[in-house]
Formats: structure tokens, sequence, C-alpha cells
């Protein structure tokens, strides 16, 4: 479903200047470093997977889900979706996937969320008999009853991540990328959403990409991990494999000691 094959994105970031003398220069001259956020990534995943992705911060996974949902142009690699080159047939592309940041929201802070899923329904072109099927559903299996008609900037964060997960499935997509999906949730929230995640992918066959530094997320829902760091795949397998090859059950030991193998940290 999903190969990505020597992937590479370097940034050019101005370098910010200290001090007034170094600022005037800088009107004048501008100092650049370039940073390697990618630097060949190659993976593949099949349909049905549930995969976490994971790494330290900066390692380089939003930079990843981005180039796979199209919003960023590598620098140089391949990566078939479905078929789709993401950031080439991005309108016919993103009908099939579903995006989550935790940190962003894609619903309209002042309106209530049923607004929301309705401008998301035109935006998409869903036919009116699929949405009020996916609606009906998501309202059902996610709790949602209670806060259609509540403006999201009312919402607390795990209710509006219950929303946000719904929006991004409105338009019944078969891959979901989730970058840190759970952030901020209490204990209640976060298994609403892991148990979420795994009907939908036991029930729907929705593969699901999972961003997140939450290891009991990653346990709870991966069979397979992939790890970056400094913008390279340091380990693609699954957890049994990894707690065996650094003897512990606890898998954030175990993660630490990869970092530690290759000097992340
Ligand atoms: N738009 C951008 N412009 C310049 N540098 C960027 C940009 N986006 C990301 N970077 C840099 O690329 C590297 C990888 O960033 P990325 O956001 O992919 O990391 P991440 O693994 O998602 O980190 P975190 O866990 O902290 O969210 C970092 O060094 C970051 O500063």
């Amino acid at each position: 479903m999903i190969t990505l094959s020597g992937i590479e994105k370097t940034f050019k970031v101005a370098k910010r200047a200290t001090g007034l003398r170094h600022a005037v220069r800088s009107l004048f001259y501008r100092d650049y470093t370039m940073v390697e956020a990618l630097r060949d990534i190659s993976f593949t995943i099949a349909q049905g997977e549930i995969v976490g992705y994971i790494g330290p911060n900066g390692a380089g996974k939003s930079t990843t889900i981005k180039v796979m949902s199209g919003i960023l142009v590598p620098d140089r690699g391949d990566c078939e979706i479905m078929g789709y080159t993401p950031w080439k047939d991005r309108v016919a592309y993103v009908r099939n996937i579903g995006v989550v940041f935790g940190q962003r929201s894609q619903l309209w802070w002042d309106v209530p969320v049923l607004d929301s899923f309705e401008l998301l329904r035109d935006i998409y072109d869903v036919p009116q008999s699929e949405y009020g099927r996916n609606l009906e559903l998501l309202v059902d299996t996610l709790d949602l009853g209670d806060l259609l008609q509540t403006p999201v900037r009312q919402l607390s964060l795990g209710q509006r991540m219950r929303c946000e997960i719904a929006a991004s499935l409105l338009h019944g997509p078969s891959l979901l990328f989730l970058d840190e999906p759970t952030i901020g949730l209490d204990a209640v929230s976060k298994i609403a959403v892991r148990r979420f995640i795994q009907t939908i992918n036991r029930e729907k066959g929705v593969t699901v990409i999972l961003t997140t530094h939450d290891m009991s997320d990653i346990e709870a829902l991966a069979h397979r991990v992939l790890l970056i760091g400094k913008g390279r795949l340091l380990y693609d397998g699954n957890l049994e494999a990894m707690r065996t090859r650094f003897s512990t059950d606890q898998i954030d030991e175990a993660v630490v000691k990869l970092y530690e193998e290759y000097e992340l940290v």
C-alpha cells in the first residue's frame, strides 16, 4: 500500500543573529544552515497494518508524515501510496487518506462541531448517504452525541481530539495518519482513542500510521515500529524482537537503549 524509497528532505534555515553588530550585518548578508530532516528513508507498509513511527524530538517523524500526506515535496526519492504520488496527485489522493495532527486543528474554532463536519463533507464532496452512515458510526463509537452542537473553542482537549479523529474519517479513507493523537489526554480519553483506532483497523481495515512519544500507545496498538533518529531509519521490526534484543520488558527502556546504540542521546 505504501512504498517509500530513498526519500530525502533538507531545510534551509536562516541563522538568527544575536547582538547589534550581527543583527545589522544580517540585514545585508544572510547566513544559512542546512537541516537534513530526512536521509534516505525507505520502507513499505501493507494494507491493514498499524505501524508506530517513533523517534526523539526533531528526528523527522512529522516531516515524513507531511511527505506521505502530500503537504511537503521531498528533494529526492520516490513515494507511492495506493498508486498515487502524494504531492503530485494531491487532489485525488487526499480523498483516500485521513490526517490528524494532535497539535493542530482541522476544525473551525468558532462554529459548532457539526458545521465543521458539514463543511468537510462539501470539501471532500462526500455523497449525502455515505456521509450520513459514516457520521452515525463515528458519533456512536466516539461518543460525540453531546458535542456536535458545541463550538470547538468550548471543547476540552479530549473532546476536541475525538472530534478531530471523526473529522479525519468522515470521507471514509482507507489510510489514516495520526501525529500524536493522544498528546495531553487523560487516561480515560487516551483509552477511548486507542479503542477506536483498534476498532476502525479491525472492522474497516483502515491502515494506521501512528506517531507518538507515548510508548504505551505503541504497546497497545502497533505490532510493528519504525524508529527514526536524525533523519535516518534505525529500526524496523516488531516490539517483541525489540524487547528480546535489549533484554527488557519495558518498551521505553528498549527505545532508550536503541537511541544510545545510535548515539542519539
Ligand atoms: N519547515 C521547516 N523549516 C525548517 N526546518 C524544519 C522545518 N520542519 C522541520 N524542520 C526541522 O527538521 C527536523 C525534523 O523535524 P520534524 O518536525 O520532522 O521532527 P519530529 O520527529 O516530528 O519531532 P518532534 O517529536 O519534536 O515533533 C528538525 O530538525 C526540525 O527543526
